[in-house]
């Protein structure tokens, strides 16, 4: 599924581009690291200065030429263009810098780039796919995928944008970033994705009035042209690209999980922020019930923004609690309440508001005495506490104290994204519950001094999709599963939570929630660090695929010895192999 891999760097690439064509193309361009033979050979001597640099020099050259720009979205922008120069540079640079660049090329930055996408706006990226050139989309898509191999596209309707609303044709910006990262940490070649932005429009009143929007200033579809919209293109993805993974990411809520109960059975389709934040929250608390030695079934949990993310975790620690714990449906789906912008979601509310998905969540009228968080804290003893609302500071003081009151850990994760609207600062709510707090973020946040003097810090585990999903799709792929099952979802859950630090220095301990920290003082954080995303995403995929494997959904049949091997060898590594002119070549690896 590659054409470059890490043991390919002395294998002979037969490419047809030639001088500026070639320099200008960001799949093959090499820079000032064409060799002198190839240099000859290609028509570069005269337009490259005489230097021949390895990719060390020119990451090194690069990272400080990104020094130089001074704030997190200038950064931004200087990868962006180093992406349209330089594929290889572009993923060695942030694969050696991986934890100080995932926030510039990620959340919470990338957020910021999409919000000011028309006003930064310099070339295009990706497959933009507007309505009013609907009559003409299958000619649109197959010019793009002509003579490529896809095996991923991840699609944007951009209506619920990390964290920021409704972003219109900007959302191009996450299927890119989300693609990027998928190479960065799933080893999946640059080549064989493709981000597209569906654009149907945007209810954002500030870009509909600015002349310098360049996405389709209309109001936003709804009903049956929307869905007529999605489906071509749906079905033109079915048809062209059957073996395909079809990721959507950031629809809106009255769109992401309907997409998916559609085309879920029909094509391999995942969306990131139902499944994608279901995996990784419900791997962050399997971690944290480990160490406090109590199960899943156990926990009594509020979540806080009953939107695509917050339903999506409420469905899938439920259904994990029917598998793992073998309670009942409905007695698992007992555990929640969820509550959003108008209080507790009961009977009445889901009455009023005809919220798709709340149905089967909706509580008594009469079993809150309030349906405030604190009233919901209070009343039924929550053990766990779950953010997903985009309510910075939601999380308030008596909150996090009446959390503390019923137990001697709460479980707390304030996931909303990017960092400005996080439900609660770590470091405050490590403060307000006396240390005790077991606490996941959905952004990056520093380290935090735990109470009691002394240097015991506790490193706040990222809870962000992204430690899941690209391994979800590149183990999707390896199987060429032709769906993404419920079980594939849970072996990555579970291949995840293996790996989590706090598990593992918690394994053998006899139970009771007595004391969760280590030998010096330090809480072990919930998630391995972000820094290890290539190999977690590594270890989910073979799960993914050995599960694929096992409910017969693959259309390959290896053992996990080959499987990894075959994972191994598949990993596009950004590396540069030796090229040969071939005038009818095509651009291709053999
Ligand atoms: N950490 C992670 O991996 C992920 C984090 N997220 C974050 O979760 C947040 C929500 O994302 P989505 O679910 O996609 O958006 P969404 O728009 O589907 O859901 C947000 C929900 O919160 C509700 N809400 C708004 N204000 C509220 C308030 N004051 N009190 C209670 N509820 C309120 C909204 O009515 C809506 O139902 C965003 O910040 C997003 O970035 C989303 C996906 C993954
Ligand atoms: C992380 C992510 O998918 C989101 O915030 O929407
Ligand atoms: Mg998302």
């Amino acid at each position: 599924m590659s054409t470059q891999s890490s043991n390919q760097a002395q294998h002979i690439c037969k490419v047809s581009l030639k001088g500026r064509a070639l320099l200008n193309d960001p799949q093959w361009n090499k820079g000032s690291a064409f060799i002198e033979e190839e240099r000859k050979a290609f028509g570069l001597v005269g337009i490259l200065p005489y230097k021949v640099n390895t990719l060390d020099e020119q990451i090194e050259r690069a990272y400080q030429q990104l020094k130089q720009r001074d704030t997190a979205i200038r950064q931004n922008s200087f990868l962006e263009s180093l992406k349209a120069q330089n594929w290889v540079l572009y993923y060695a640079l942030l694969q050696r810098y991986l934890k100080e660049l995932m926030p510039i090329v990620y959340t919470p930055t990338e957020a910021e780039a999409i919000a000011n996408y028309s006003h930064l706006f310099r070339r295009s990226e990706g497959l933009y796919l507007n309505y009013p050139h609907a009559d003409i989309m299958e000619e649109t898509f197959l010019d793009q995928i002509k003579g490529r191999n896809i095996d991923l596209i991840v699609c944007s309707d951009a209506e619920a944008i990390l964290g920021i609303g409704d972003q219109g044709v900007g959302g191009i910006g996450i299927s890119t970033a989300k693609a990027v990262i998928y190479t960065l940490v799933g080893g999946i070649d640059p080549a064989r994705s493709l981000p597209v932005s569906l654009d149907v429009g945007t209810d954002n009143e500030n870009l509909l009035n600015d002349p310098l929007y360049v996405g389709w200033q209309h109001k936003r579809l709804r009903g049956k042209e929307y869905d007529e919209f999605v489906d071509t293109f749906v079905q033109l993805v079915r048809k062209y690209l059957p073996h395909s993974l079809l990721h959507f990411e950031d629809f809106g809520v009255t769109n992401a999980q309907r997409l998916l109960d559609i085309y879920r059975d029909k094509h391999a389709v995942f969306n990131d922020d139902v499944q994608g934040t279901g995996a990784v929250t419900l791997a962050t608390l399997m971690s944290a019930v480990g160490i406090t030695k109590s199960k899943l079934s156990d926990q009594t949990i509020v979540v806080y923004g009953a939107g695509s993310a917050g339903l999506g975790i409420a469905r899938q620690i439920r259904d994990a609690m029917v598998i793992l714990d073998k309670i009942d449906k409905a007695e698992a789906t007992k555990r929640f309440y969820l509550i959003d912008k108008d209080g507790l979601v009961t009977k009445g509310l889901v009455a009023k508001c005809e919220h798709a998905g709340w149905a089967e969540f909706e509580r008594d009228d009469s079993e809150c005495r309030g349906t405030s968080l604190l009233d919901v804290i209070r009343d039924s003893k929550a053990t766990v506490l779950i953010g997903t609302s985009t309510h910075a500071g939601a999380f308030t003081e008596e909150v996090v104290k009446e959390m503390t009151k019923n137990n001697a850990h709460p479980i707390i994760f304030p996931l909303s994204n990017p960092t400005r609207l996080a439900e609660v600062q770590p470091k405050d709510a490590i403060k307000w519950s006396e240390g005790k707090a077991l606490m996941a973020t959905g952004s990056p946040f520093d380290p935090c001094d735990l109470p009691g003097g002394g240097k015991a810090i506790y490193s706040i585990a990222e809870c962000n999709n992204a430690l899941i999903y690209p391994g979800i799709g590149l183990g999707t792929m390896i199987a060429k599963a032709k769906k993404v099952s419920d079980g594939m979802l849970i072996a990555a859950t579970r291949r995840l939570a293996e790996l989590s630090p706090a598990l593992k220095s918690h394994q053998g301990e006899s139970g009771g929630q007595g004391d969760v920290r280590d030998s010096d003082g330090n809480l072990p954080p919930l998630l391995p660090d972000f820094g290890e995303a290539p190999h977690v995403n590594f270890e989910v995929a073979l799960a993914v695929a050995q599960c694929a494997i096992e409910e017969q959904l693959a259309t390959v049949d290896f053992e996990l010895d080959e499987l990894r091997q075959k994972a191994e060898i598949a990993r596009w590594m950004p590396s540069y192999p030796k090229y040969e002119y071939d005038p009818k070549g095509n651009s291709g690896m053999f």
